[in-house]
């Protein structure tokens, strides 16, 4: 390509996009990803022109030259950058607008067709079971939220088998915040206030968020570790005590059903699914997660729910458990009091992440979004180059990361692999993004910790001498090729964790027991004395 080829198709690219930009706000991000696409495959004609074309210093006006079209390209970028994030956001709204449509064609069914009056009286005491027991302003006021805003009855799956035996209600409950560790569901605000000119903010409160049923949870989906024989035995005890006392359904996953059955016809009660698409419904259905095993074993759970996730209570069967706060040779009391209610909970963000190819030509070939609850690290897998990874925060250039690669953190990842690589320990509770280089090969690369509002995008330039790998939650490893970008922002689905006491109880006790955090053999008082 000659010069002025170059700077033909650089410029015909501007016109390009600013043709592409006012008609995005008019028909949404299928434009959005074209414009996008055009952009970055300027950038990457300016690069390639750019090696094409040995510069000898001596020529001053080619120098300039070079410098010129780097800046180009690197303004390109930037566009790029831009437009992918607002990709992201169209799809968040697509979702958004999915669930709600599907919502509104449930109610729908349950509205109209053809009933007859018993029909009708029966479908008119299924809506009242529905409602939550206090009326509607009391129970979804400014104190709390209900579940039954969020979550509603899907429709039976489309395995008649497995649907038919799954049940299709789910208990409603009610999230409250305590005040100052009082726990009366009494919730203040925060806010600013500008009264006369003044900027103060208000009392802060505690926000201890409290889950209480208000109808009785009926089904207990239990997710185990693979291989080890105690929880196979604790599993299959569990089961059976919330059969036999509490009446409860038990969903599992196909290998635990297929273990416990093969033992004895006992478990004949239990439910399972057979394909992913219910695992999609699965939250529709399922009251409680308990989990049996360690951290990966909550990661693993949280990973089988890309939407809403039931509150999960994680018991104790592995070495660290961070997120394990429940002994399970306890199990009886503490489900009793989870059964019961209400108990405190602690929402953990998960990070949504799009992984956006170089070769997407348009929307629909963008990848489908990863959840994670932990992390995304982007290393440098078997190559033996450093990473080389542009960073963007929003529209702001962050940094370059040249090292062994970067972790992109939930502040309850804090304490994985974030912590590792030299990260700060940061209450899950807090909204917020950990950004954490490894092994940085440079001596001024803190840690840093973002807003949970924004929106990162993290890109392996043209001029990257070897390709990424993107891992989430450490699992399920994605090549990030030069042009590939990876764009990351708070997801709206948290995981509501049960605490075994509180949120900050359960944290600190985890980093003291856990990881033994600043354990120091006290002085002793003899000795000099100061004054
Ligand atoms: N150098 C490291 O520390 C390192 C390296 C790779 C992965 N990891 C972590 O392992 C996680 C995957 O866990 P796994 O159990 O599937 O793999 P695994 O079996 O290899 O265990 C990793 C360890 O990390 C602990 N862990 C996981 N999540 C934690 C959290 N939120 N807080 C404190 N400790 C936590 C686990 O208890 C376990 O001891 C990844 O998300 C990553 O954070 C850490
Ligand atoms: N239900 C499951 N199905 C498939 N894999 C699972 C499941 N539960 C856990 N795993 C995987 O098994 C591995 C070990 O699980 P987990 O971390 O819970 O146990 P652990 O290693 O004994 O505990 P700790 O991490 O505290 O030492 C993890 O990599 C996790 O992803």
């Amino acid at each position: 390509m000659s010069l002025d080829e170059l700077t033909q198709k650089v410029s015909d690219e501007r016109v390009n996009h600013d043709t592409v930009t006012s008609h995005e706000s008019e028909n949404g991000s299928i434009s959005t990803v074209s414009s996008t696409v055009s952009s970055v495959e300027s950038e990457k004609a300016a690069y390639e022109f750019l090696a094409q074309t040995p510069i000898k210093s001596s020529d001053a006006h080619l120098v300039e030259f070079s410098e010129a079209m780097r800046t180009v390209a690197k303004a390109l970028r930037r566009v790029a950058e831009g437009k992918a994030a607002a990709q992201a956001e169209a799809e968040e709204w697509r979702r958004k607008y999915e669930l709600e449509m599907s919502h509104k064609q449930q109610s729908k069914i349950k509205g109209y067709g053809s009933c007859t009056n018993n029909e009708l009286e029966k479908l008119a005491s299924q809506l009242t079971l529905e409602k939550p027991a206090s009326d509607q302003a009391g129970c979804c006021g400014n104190h709390g939220i209900c579940s039954h805003e969020v979550l509603q009855d899907e429709s039976p799956g489309t395995n008649p088998r497995s649907s038919h035996k799954m049940v299709s209600r789910k208990a409603s409950f009610r999230l409250s915040w305590g005040c100052n560790g009082d726990k009366n569901g009494q919730h203040k605000h925060d806010f600013v206030s500008f009264e006369k000119g003044d900027i103060t903010t208000a009392e802060r409160s505690n926000k201890q968020i409290l889950l209480k049923w208000e109808s009785s949870p009926q089904t207990v989906l239990f997710i185990t570790k693979p291989n080890s024989n105690s929880v196979h035995v604790l599993c299959a005890e569990m089961v059976r005590w919330l059969r036999e006392h509490k009446n409860i359904n038990v969903v599992v996953e196909p290998r635990v059903s297929k273990e416990l059955l093969t033992e004895d016809s006992y478990y004949n009660f239990i439910q399972t699914w057979d394909d992913d698409e219910e695992i999609k419904r699965l939250h529709t259905k399922v009251d409680l997660i308990v989990t049996l095993g360690g951290d990966g074993t909550v990661l693993w759970a949280a990973s089988l729910f890309k939407g809403p996730v039931p509150p999960v209570v994680a018991f104790s069967l592995g070495s660290l458990g961070f997120m394990t706060p429940f002994p399970s040779e306890q199990y009886r009391d503490c489900l009793d009091n989870v059964l019961n209610g209400p108990f405190s909970i602690t929402l953990r963000n998960r990070l949504q992440c799009h992984v956006i190819r170089d070769a997407a030509k348009d929307e629909l070939e963008t990848e489908e979004p990863i959840l994670v609850l932990n992390e995304v690290t982007i290393d440098r897998g078997i190559s033996s180059y450093l990473t080389y990874l542009e960073c963007y925060c929003d529209s702001s250039f962050v940094t370059c990361v040249q090292g062994d690669g970067l972790i992109i953190s939930t502040t309850s990842g804090s304490t994985a692999y974030s912590l590792a690589a030299g990260g700060s320990m940061v209450h899950p509770q807090v909204p917020g993004i950990l950004f954490t280089p490894i092994c940085p090969h440079s001596l001024s690369f803190r840690p840093l910790i973002l807003p949970e509002y924004v929106t990162l995008r993290v890109q392996v330039p043209y001029n990257s001498r070897g390709q990424a790998w993107a891992s989430f939650d450490g699992k399920d490893r994605k090549l990030l090729s030069p042009g590939d970008a990876l764009i990351c922002s708070i997801s709206p689905w948290p995981v509501p964790t049960a605490c075994l006491v509180d949120s900050t109880t359960d944290f600190l006790r985890s980093i003291h027991e856990g990881l033994h955090w600043n354990l120091r053999k006290s002085q002793s008082f003899d000795g000099p004395h100061s004054g």
